[in-house]
């Protein structure tokens, strides 16, 4: 089968805008003409009318929810919503019920996902069995069965011996660990970060150190252990701080960053809405000014959306009781394209490498560019198009967005994976 994208604006390896025809043969990039010349005829031909089009976007942060979790997720309906934010490969996280701790788990997810037959799924496996943090799981035979990487996402890893095991064997596996930072005994019983917002509540805040502090000791471990080490959901200043000096020294340590840290610190929450709770928390201005920072100097390496849906029963809870989570694929490209790069501030190119060929590199994917020969793995964006974010229309069952009604530019109208269309506005 053949797949002809016309007149398409494609990014080139100096960052800017060309006028290119894009053939796709056989799930690959088998052409990539000069716009001026004439495109061929053949197959099924798409006209992208200038409009961007980018390799599919890489998520390697996302809950699924399957097994165990169905009435939040499953793995379709959240391969749907991901096809639809423009995203072409999710890796998965294994605190589903039951956890993603055996070689057969991992397996029932890729048997979803082929299922579902929309986007590619990769799943992560636990550290340790059930995410209780007692036993390590069997890292060997989960990577047999197909699992990409180490995370007990969802609590931390509170021992520093077990973590320091898990690094050991990971490392002479050639498998990275993916680390959710948090010291339990420094976040009880708060929903929130410490600040203006939790004072005035009379909540207990969470303390920026509860996160740096796992990274910091993580970090010796990874330089011990010489594991690939990947930090969660980066959302402070210290973190960002411990990363950079990591890195300059030439630890294997690489990190993400969601656009709710990006983009919202807790300053804006509202009221008790528990649409505005995550872990981590929304937290300063300063530390949302790190995290930019970071992610600019490539300290942060890339951009995830920790998908994380939860059921409007569970979200009515309030502020103290809910789960923590908030959807994201469905708005991720546009929100950050409407802040960051429709206001000057970031170049386009940035955006597009830091949720596509960055994780693609850290991961050794073989996707995330827009090369011939490479997987036709592709996201068509109108960066003219505004409209406002609708919960009730995501593909996702989750509803639970602090962003609702924000009016965004740049929304993703068509996603190709393996040159098959995945989803497409005009249905
Ligand atoms: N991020 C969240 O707020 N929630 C995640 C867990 C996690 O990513 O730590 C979830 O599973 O709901
Ligand atoms: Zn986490
Ligand atoms: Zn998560």
């Amino acid at each position: 089968m053949t797949v002809i994208i016309r007149n398409a604006s494609v990014l080139n390896k100096e960052g800017l805008l060309e006028r290119k025809h894009i053939v796709l043969e056989e799930g690959v990039i088998s052409a990539l003409i000069d716009g001026n010349e004439a495109a061929p005829e053949a197959g099924e031909i798409i006209d992208a009318e200038g409009k961007l089009l980018i390799p599919g976007l890489i998520d390697m942060h996302v809950h699924l929810r399957e097994p165990g979790f169905e009435h939040k997720e499953t793995v379709e309906t959240g391969s749907r919503s991901a096809a639809k934010g423009g995203f072409t490969t999710i890796a998965c996280m294994p605190n589903t019920r039951p956890v993603t701790d055996t070689p057969e788990i991992v397996q029932f997810v890729k048997d979803k996902a082929r299922e579902a037959g929309l986007v590619k799924v990769l799943p992560y496996a636990a550290i340790t069995k059930n995410e209780l943090g007692r036993e390590l799981t069997d890292f060997a035979a989960l990577k047999e069965a197909g699992a990409i990487g180490y995370t007990d996402d969802g609590v931390g890893v509170q021992s520093a011996q077990m973590m320091k095991d898990a690094m050991n064997i990971a490392a002479a596996l050639d498998m990275p660990v993916i680390a959710h930072c948090e010291d339990n005994s420094l976040v009880e019983g708060c929903c929130v970060a410490e600040g203006e917002f939790a004072r005035k509540h009379g909540l207990k805040g969470i303390p920026n150190e509860s996160e740096a502090i796992h990274v910091g000791r993580d970090i010796l471990l990874a330089e011990a252990t010489g594991v690939h080490y990947h930090v969660c959901h980066v959302s402070t200043e210290q973190s960002v701080r411990l990363i950079r000096q990591a890195k300059e020294i030439g630890i294997k340590v690489t990190a993400e960053v969601c656009p709710h840290h990006l983009l919202l610190s807790e300053e804006e929450i509202p009221g008790l809405d528990a649409n505005w709770k995550m872990n981590p928390p929304l937290r300063s201005r300063r530390d949302v000014e790190a995290c930019i920072e970071g992610l600019l100097d490539g300290t942060l390496d890339m951009i995830v959306t920790d998908h994380a849906p939860h059921s409007e029963e569970e979200k009515a809870k309030g502020m103290q009781l809910a789960p923590f989570g908030i959807v994201g694929f469905e708005t991720a490209f546009p929100l950050l394209y409407t802040a960051f790069v429709a206001t000057g501030k970031w170049d386009l190119s940035l955006l597009v490498q830091r949720m596509t060929a960055d994780p693609a590199r850290v991961f050794r994917l073989n996707t995330g560019v827009m090369d011939i020969g490479a997987p036709a793995d592709l996201t068509l964006i109108d960066l003219e198009q505004e409209k406002e974010v609708d919960p009730g229309s995501f593909a996702s069952k989750g509803r639970n967005t602090p962003f609702g009604g924000w009016k965004l530019k740049g929304w993703p109208v068509m996603t190709w994976v393996d040159g098959k269309t995945v989803w497409t506005e005009k249905n």
